[in-house]
């Protein structure tokens, strides 16, 4: 069986400098693991790139000959990441054999895992080919400097969990940027009513409820 992680989170969110990190934590400790890049856009890499989206195929080509803006490029790119799972995906991961440790840098478009099928469908065909696959999920720390932004942040990390259904460990990264870590030690731990509290005086009374059933889920 090989290992796999896929690692997302929003544009921005320090994915590739935590696969970056993560590979020489491993180098240093003596273990092997490859990282491998999922984003057509990329273009400079802190790692050795094991794998890489951009020899299926490259977003500016894209971009050039079918005259589409980035993002739209991307989505195209993704998808004919997902219409070649069973030939250059496939091909690629019979380089590796039973217990190598695959790190999968995403790219940060939310959609990808909020609802379009691509990364599930990744997910799903990694798993046939006898991977163990686990998410790590990047946020900003920044994030979560109020509750509301609290609460953007974990919806977002709650509809990958729900679209993708792995095991999801949540990482905060920047913690260096915050300058008063205890602002963020409520959010670390939460307590419903202190949340709810903070929420209601943020809105206006028409969204009592809706923040309670909003905290009863984050708090839960
Ligand atoms: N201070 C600080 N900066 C960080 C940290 N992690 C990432 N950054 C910076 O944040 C910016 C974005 O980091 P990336 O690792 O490229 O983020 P990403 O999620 O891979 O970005 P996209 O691929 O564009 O979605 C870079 O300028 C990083 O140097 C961190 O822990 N602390």
């Amino acid at each position: 069986m090989g290992y796999a992680q896929l690692v997302i989170g929003p544009a921005g969110s320090g994915k590739s400098t935590y696969c970056s990190s993560l590979y020489r934590h491993c180098e240093t400790t003596g273990r092997s693991i490859q990282i491998v890049n999922l984003d057509p856009a990329a273009e400079q890499f802190d790692y050795p790139v094991a794998m890489d989206i951009r020899e299926l195929i490259c977003l500016d080509d894209v971009m050039e000959e079918l005259g589409l803006g980035p993002n739209g490029a991307l989505m195209y790119c993704m998808e004919e990441l997902e219409d070649n799972l069973d030939d250059w995906l496939t091909d690629e991961l019979d380089n590796y054999m039973d217990d190598d440790y695959l790190v999968f840098d995403c790219p940060g478009q939310i959609e990808l895992f909020s609802h379009v099928p691509v990364l599930r469908n990744f997910v799903e065909h990694l798993k046939s080919k006898n991977f163990n696959v686990c998410v790590v999920y990047l946020l900003d720390s920044q994030f979560i400097t109020d509750v509301t932004k609290f609460i953007s942040g974990c919806m977002a990390s709650l509809s990958a969990m729900v679209q993708l259904e792995l095991p999801h460990v949540n990482i905060l990264s920047k913690m260096d940027l915050v300058t008063n870590k205890r602002d963020i030690g409520k959010y670390l731990n939460p307590q419903g009513q202190v949340l709810l509290s903070e929420l209601n005086q943020r809105m206006a009374p028409q969204f009592f409820k809706l923040n309670k059933a909003l905290i009863d889920l984050v708090s839960f």
